[in-house]
């Protein structure tokens, strides 16, 4: 792999890994954020606990549940980009009007990572995964609710059957 350009001579981004719970994001997120040494932002880490405990009860996010949840997601993406020019962050963005919302809160270019994988393998990473609220339940819902995105969106779209590394490169060599 080639080394990564000069950071002070890099335009400011966010790069978003989006998709179903368990699609790989975090993982391939936190790669991804310290190959460009920008921070990382977990999703996660932005729901409030009343839709932390509705999802951990088997409930699906709704509409207007996500909207104030991406804005905090934004102004946090903004806060990193100020202080080291870029970031990483991992949310599910599953709706096209989500990342929409994502582009409108985010003020530089965003680039968009959608990670795929089977229903069964997604269903198997997610039953190996501890300690964490969301229930393989809401994986049918996930799918139902993502859109994946079009060619007008310019975004990449990758298999998580391979491994993390080699995602993280594909990754560096795309946005390149
Ligand atoms: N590329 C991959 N190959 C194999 N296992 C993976 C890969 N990416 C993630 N995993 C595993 O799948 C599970 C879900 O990954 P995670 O990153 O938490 O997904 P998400 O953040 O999308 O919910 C974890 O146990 C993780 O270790
Ligand atoms: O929009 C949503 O419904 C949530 O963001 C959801 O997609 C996300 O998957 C959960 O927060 C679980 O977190 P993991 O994606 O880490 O499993």
């Amino acid at each position: 792999m080639s080394p990564l350009p000069d950071p002070a001579a890099t335009p400011n981004f966010a790069v978003i890994v989006m998709g179903v719970s368990g699609c790989g994001k975090s993982t391939l997120g936190s790669l991804l954020g310290a190959a460009l040494d920008a921070p990382f932002l977990e999703g996660d880490d932005f729901h409030a606990p009343e839709a932390v405990a509705k999802m951990r009860a088997g409930c699906p996010l709704s509409d207007e549940d996500r909207w104030p949840w991406l804005d905090r997601i934004g102004l946090a993406a903004n806060a990193a980009v100020a202080t080291h020019g870029r970031t990483v962050i991992a949310c599910s963005a599953l709706r096209a009007a989500y990342r929409a919302r994502l582009h409108a809160a985010i003020a530089t270019p965003v680039r968009f990572i959608l990670l795929e994988n089977s229903r069964e393998r997604l269903l198997a990473r997610l039953a190996s995964r501890a300690n964490h609220y969301m229930p393989t339940s809401l994986l049918d819902s996930q799918l139902a609710t993502l859109e994946r995105p079009g060619q007008d969106e310019d975004a990449l779209i990758l298999n998580t059957d391979a491994d993390p590394a080699a995602l993280r490169d594909a990754v560096l060599h795309w946005l390149r």
